[in-house]
């Protein structure tokens, strides 16, 4: 809140200094500016003309007299009312578009026009930040200013800075708020998250996964089965679809005890992937405009009203029944009660630490489900790409592997987690797909703490939003080289040194305390996959000139990726 409070804090500006500057600004080297706001007083001159409503006094006449008229002109009375009612938020609306745009204490950074009038402008930066955010950073240096409150940085060494151990998450975060609690992605508070985090991140130590490898192994097993019945009858296989049924088993099998069962099916079983993925237009909305939405789903009654009928709120719902339904069967089905699942620790009171709620439970469920299926096929799919594609790493990869192989130190019916680390360049392939890809690709952004933050000689002000896009960190040229607009898994492998700067600095998990608490769970299954395809199969793009479609949300997506995949005989060498 102090944070939150601390928003309009001026510095110690003077009202002449933020005339002057606003002053220095209206120059002609901004021509959109200056045609801006010419056309927006004439705008108001003709408005002014058109409807004579020069004053205030005039605004009060009118409404004095449609009340007072009401009994005689009923007709008069809506139509007036709504007038002064556009007219009052238009002038509200300009206000604040001139405010942000010349006195508020960040108008001194630059960035696009549309982003320092108003919020609306991160609909478009959500998704855009990876392609245009590095555009406006190349051009406009290592601060920008995406959004009236908010700053882009694309400078690695403010990271600790920014999220650091007791920076509260903006209300960015605050979607998906159809039930009544939240999962720690979405928890805010820095105390608060603390609390949920200290319960709840034991349960993806690797100490504790290493407990579900077999249950992985069952289901890398299962999905290279259905890969090679496809290969022998020659046919493509949509991988990126492959991989989403997949990990919708997996996390399934080792939270509730059983696979979905979408591999073996063929399918979306439940409609469970297209639900997390309508999920996402509610998320933009939300993140955009939090103090508009966040008290439209949290009042009861618009609640019921409205909710039932968004289909991202459906997919909450159906996400929401999955899990019930999955703990309903778990408690009552006899071969799945004694089976251990990743969350059986939450539901044991233990004395020595504190709960969660039920519906605190079932939020960490929810957002595990879709951080499981998103992130991860957000990897997998360019992983394989990226890899097979380009003729002299694939070359080197399958060298390494069958070296391996050869020698023995890959075990079977499917390669271990530990096997995986032993393969250097594999693991610079797997390092150089996560810098270069960035799954989580949007920006992350987190308050600026009390105190503001003092960055090139200039402070930032305490309740600043500061962000930053993995993306885009990732290309810093200091950190990741000239090339780092290259897949080039060699950097990886070249000097020590610079491999330590380059993962100190590297985000692909979030940066400080509120990394990806599904970071081993996640190492454990792209890996020990991507590693058994690569060794079982020779994969290639069906149409290397269309190898998939891919879109840009909070996360990469990828779709139909066709690929054809042959066997290779494995032992053979
Ligand atoms: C390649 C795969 C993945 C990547 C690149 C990834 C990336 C990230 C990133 C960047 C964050 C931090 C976001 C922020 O600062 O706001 C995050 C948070 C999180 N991730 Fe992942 N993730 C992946 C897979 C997973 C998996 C498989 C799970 C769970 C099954 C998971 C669960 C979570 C959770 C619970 C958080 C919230 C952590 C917190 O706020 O304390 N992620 N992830």
């Amino acid at each position: 809140m102090t944070a939150l409070r601390a928003t309009h804090i001026r510095l110690g500006h003077s009202v002449g200094d933020d005339l002057r500057r606003a002053w220095t600004r209206l120059r002609p080297s901004r021509p959109l500016d200056v045609a801006l706001s010419t056309i927006l007083i004439l705008l108001f001159y003709r408005l002014h003309q058109e409807y004579n409503l020069p004053t205030l006094s005039t605004v009060m006449h009118f409404t004095t007299n449609f009340i007072t008229d009401a009994w005689r002109l009923p007709g008069v009375i809506l139509p007036g009312f709504l007038f002064i009612t556009f007219l009052a938020l238009a002038a509200f609306l300009v206000y604040k578009a001139v405010y942000n745009r010349y006195f508020h204490p960040l108008s001194r950074y630059p960035g696009p026009f549309w982003g320092s009038v108003t919020d609306l402008y991160k609909f478009y930066a959500i998704n855009s930040i990876p392609t245009e955010g590095l555009k406006l950073h190349q051009e406009h240096g290592p601060l920008i200013r995406l959004a009236p409150n908010l700053l882009s940085f694309c400078d690695p060494r403010l990271l600790p800075d920014i999220y650091h151990a007791r920076a509260d998450k903006t209300p960015f975060y605050s979607s998906w708020l159809f039930g009544n609690a939240v999962g720690m992605f979405q928890t805010l508070d820095n105390r608060e998250h603390a609390r949920k985090s200290k319960i709840v991140a034991p349960c993806c130590s690797m100490k504790t996964l290493k407990k579900f490898e077999k249950t992985i192994d069952e289901r890398i097993a299962e999905l290279c089965d259905r890969i090679k019945q496809r290969s022998t009858a020659h046919e493509a296989v949509d991988f990126s679809e492959y991989v989403r049924w997949w990990l919708a088993d997996v996390y399934s099998h080792i939270a509730y005890g059983e696979p979905l069962g979408c591999v073996a099916r063929g399918h979306d079983v439940n409609g469970l992937i297209d639900a997390i993925q309508s999920a996402y237009s509610m998320v933009g909305t939300v993140a955009v405009l939090p103090w508009l939405f966040i008290p439209l789903i949290k009042n009861a009654l618009l609640k019921k009203l409205v909710v039932p009928y968004l289909k991202a709120s459906k997919g909450i719902k159906k996400l929401t029944d999955n899990y019930e339904n999955m703990m309903v069967k778990r408690s009552t089905e006899p071969h799945l009660k004694f089976r251990p699942c990743l969350f059986d620790s939450l539901l044991i009171p233990n004395p020595s630490r504190e709960s969660l709620s039920p519906s605190e439970i079932a939020a960490e469920h929810i957002l595990f489900t879709s951080a499981a299926l998103d992130g991860l096929a957000a990897f997998i799919s360019p992983f394989i790409d990226h890899v097979t594609q380009n003729p002299s790493i694939y070359r080197t990869l399958m060298a390494e592997i069958t070296d391996f192989e050869r020698r023995g130190a890959l075990s079977g019916p499917v390669v271990s987690h530990a096997e995986t680390t032993a393969l250097p360049y594999f693991m610079a392939c797997i390092s150089e797909c996560l810098r270069f890809e960035s799954p989580a690709q949007t920006i992350l952004p987190r308050y600026v703490s009390a105190g503001g933050l003092v960055y090139d000689g200039e402070v930032i002000p305490a309740g600043t939003e500061m962000a930053a896009s993995p993306y885009i960190i990732h290309r810093s040229r200091a950190v990741f080289g000239e090339d780092a607009d290259t897949f080039r898994p060699e950097r990886w492998l070249e000097d020590q040194e610079r491999s330590a700067r380059m993962e100190r600095y590297g985000m692909w998990w979030g940066y400080g305390t509120r990394q990806c608490t599904g970071k081993y769970l996640a190492q454990m299954q792209m890996q020990k996959l991507c590693l058994e395809i690569l060794r079982r199969f020779e994969v290639k793009a069906k149409d290397p000139e269309r190898r998939f479609v891919h879109k840009r949300w909070a996360v990469g997506m990828f779709w139909e990726q066709e690929m054809m995949f042959r066997g290779r005989e494995m032992g053979k060498y």
